[in-house]
């Protein structure tokens, strides 16, 4: 079975949905959070984005255990809670572990604005989430593109440029591509965007796990 990332800006859902998606599918869990140094958490809790060379040690702890699981042709599901907002640094966590597929959440700023204010309990100031959007590098089609966030707004333009690569690498993996199944965001990077604004946890998990179950003929609990 293979790495399942769920990736997206701070507050986008990542930690609940990978969590509740690892237990529907009987797979591990790990939440990227876990994994940063002390240096990155002291920055994030003062509001400070993270730049690329602070990501760099992290990324390539996670690298490694996405690897292991995949060199370890497993018969259960690793599911990884991980911003992976630049598409450099999802080909860093591919690197060793090709099978790894990457679930986008997403949703309009103000959506996940409200959401990060309304968290109780996480070190990440929401004063990151600015930041967070101009990093997100997408290559990937997304249904919501944000009217108050020009990143997101060029995505959705992105879209373009996309579509017919994607049609033509997912053929290896499924035969066939649609704006429900698995997206390529180029070669060897699938990509499945779901928009969170309005879908419970629960929602998105069956929606992610339906379509993984149609994807390798695995039947999810629940
Ligand atoms: N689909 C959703 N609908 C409504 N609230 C959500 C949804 N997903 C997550 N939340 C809430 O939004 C906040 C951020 O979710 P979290 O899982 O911590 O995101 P992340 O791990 O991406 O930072 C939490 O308070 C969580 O309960
Ligand atoms: O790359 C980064 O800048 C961080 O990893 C960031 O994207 C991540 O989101 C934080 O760890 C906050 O944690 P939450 O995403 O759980 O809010």
């Amino acid at each position: 079975m293979p790495q399942i990332v769920v990736m997206g800006v701070s507050g986008c859902g990542k930690s609940s949905v990978g969590a509740a998606l690892a237990t529907v599918l009987s797979g591990e869990f790990i939440d990227a959070d876990d994994y940063h140094p002390q240096c990155n958490i002291d920055l994030m809790s003062r509001g400070t984005p993270l730049t690329d060379n602070d990501r760099v040690p992290w990324l390539h702890t996670l690298q490694r255990l996405l690897q292991a699981h995949s060199k370890n042709t497993p018969t259960h599901y690793l599911v990884v809670a991980c911003s992976a907002l630049k598409r450099s640094y999802r080909e860093t966590l591919q690197t060793g572990a090709a099978d790894t597929l990457f679930v986008h959440l997403h949703a309009p700023y103000s959506v996940i604005w409200d959401r990060l204010v309304a968290r109780q309990g996480h070190f990440a100031h929401s004063d990151i989430l600015k930041s967070q959007y101009e990093a997100l590098d997408l290559d990937h089609p997304t249904a919501a593109t944000s009217t108050t966030n020009p990143t997101a707004a060029r995505d959705g333009d992105g879209c373009v440029a996309t579509c017919t690569d994607r049609d033509e690498a997912c053929t290896d993996r499924k035969g066939a591509c649609t704006d429900r199944d698995w997206a390529c965001a180029g070669p060897g990077i699938n990509v499945y965007p779901v928009d969170v604004s309005t879908l419970q946890v629960c929602e998105i998990v069956s929606d992610v796990g339906q379509c993984l179950g149609q994807t390798y003929g695995v039947a999810i609990n629940g």
